[in-house]
């Protein structure tokens, strides 16, 4: 590699193009885009880092690349945004060649042509060890009406959408020493795992409710998800575990390799589906019209008064979780 201004142009050939709402675009000191009118900005951040995130064992540089702006479009569709803008930032160790480095800017550049968001800037440095991508993405929600954590009130429904836990399984297939046999029998599971898919129009469809809604992404598990909305909203949620949605791969895999596959999706992460409250007289009809769109919104719970936390109820009986969720420190 010859110099990082030479490696920032050959990565940025693999970016989708700009629009209009941008007035300066790479190759300044700073980027500048016009804000829609009449929304309010949103501002995220989230980091992948080799050994922490990903391994070569688990993920494709291209993959990497797809996940690392999969994972910060979750939390903007988690406060019921729209992303628009990125920046990213690289440290780069010795061992990543340019060809590695390219294919992770054709991810990156797929999942923001996916997305619609335009890539407008970043940093590129040295790391002594481990790749590390940082990237904050710019959103938008309209004034006043983002969806947050703590809005949830006693009797409302709990719910998620699509299936949790199958990127946790995912993840297990790829850290065994057989695991191509596995990954070309569970192709859906590795799938969730590389190529999470947040959904936007999930995000969209429970903005609607406006402030009677509260939601979080699934990155750290269902266990940590469901704390931070009891905590934020000062809230008691129900979980009743055997309504929880498993895939039927994450089920059938979970036999197989005799883990219980609950745990994944209560302890694993990084599904980025949502989870949701909504009130119980709205229900049914929004249920209904996310089934008319194609999505699966599936009740797991409810909402009542009492100290702020979780209960389970695992096979009829009710007792506070247990699971806890990721946690980078532990
Ligand atoms: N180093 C930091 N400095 C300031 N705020 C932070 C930092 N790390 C995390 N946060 C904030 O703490 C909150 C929780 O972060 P995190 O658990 O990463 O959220 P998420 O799981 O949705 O990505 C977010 O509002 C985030 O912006
Ligand atoms: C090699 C490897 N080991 C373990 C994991 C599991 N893992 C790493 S970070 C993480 C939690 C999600 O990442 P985080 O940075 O906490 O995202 P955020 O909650 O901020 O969106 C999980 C489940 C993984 N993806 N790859
Ligand atoms: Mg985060
Ligand atoms: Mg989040
Ligand atoms: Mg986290």
């Amino acid at each position: 590699m010859e110099d990082e201004f030479q490696l920032i142009a050959k990565l940025l050939q693999h970016r989708p193009p700009i629009n209009e709402e941008v007035e300066v675009d790479v190759g300044d000191d700073a980027a500048v885009y016009r804000p829609s009118k009449e929304m309010s900005q949103v501002i995220t951040c989230d980091t992948m880092v080799e050994g922490v995130h990903f391994i070569e064992q688990t993920m494709d540089p291209v993959d990497t690349g797809w996940k690392g702006i999969a994972s910060n479009v979750s939390d903007i569709i988690a406060m019921g945004g729209i992303p628009k803008h990125a920046v990213i930032s690289l440290a780069v160790p010795q061992d990543w060649t340019e060809k590695k480095l390219i294919r992770l800017y054709q991810g990156l550049g797929e999942a923001t042509q996916h997305y619609g968001v335009t890539i407008l800037g970043g940093d590129t440095v040295r790391s002594m060890k481990g790749l590390m991508v940082s990237i904050t993405l710019v959103g938008e929600v309209e004034q006043g009406t983002s969806l947050r954590r703590s809005s949830a009130r006693p009797g409302d429904i709990l719910f998620v959408t699509g299936f949790i836990g199958a990127s946790a399984a995912g993840l297990h297939i790829l850290l065994r020493e057989d695991a191509k046999e596995w990954r070309a029998r569970f192709p859906s599971l590795i799938q969730a795992h590389q190529r999470p898919c947040p959904q936007i129009e999930a995000g969209r469809l429970i903005h609607r409710l406006g402030e009677r809604a509260a939601a979080n992404d699934v990155s750290d598990g269902l266990g940590r998800e469901a704390r931070e909305i009891a905590e934020a909203s000062g809230v008691r949620l129900v979980i009743d575990r055997d309504q929880v949605p498993l895939s039927k791969d994450t089920v059938t895999y979970g036999a197989e390799c005799g883990v219980d596959p609950f745990q994944w999706a209560f302890d694993g992460g990084e599904d980025y589906q949502l989870l949701a409250t909504c009130p119980a007289q709205e229900w049914k009809d929004f249920q209904g019209c996310a089934l008319a769109k194609g999505m699966t919104f599936t009740q797991i719970g409810w909402v009542e008064d009492g100290e702020a936390g979780v209960d389970c109820i695992i096979e009829g009986h009710r007792s506070p979780l247990t699971y806890t969720g990721y946690n980078h420190f532990a």
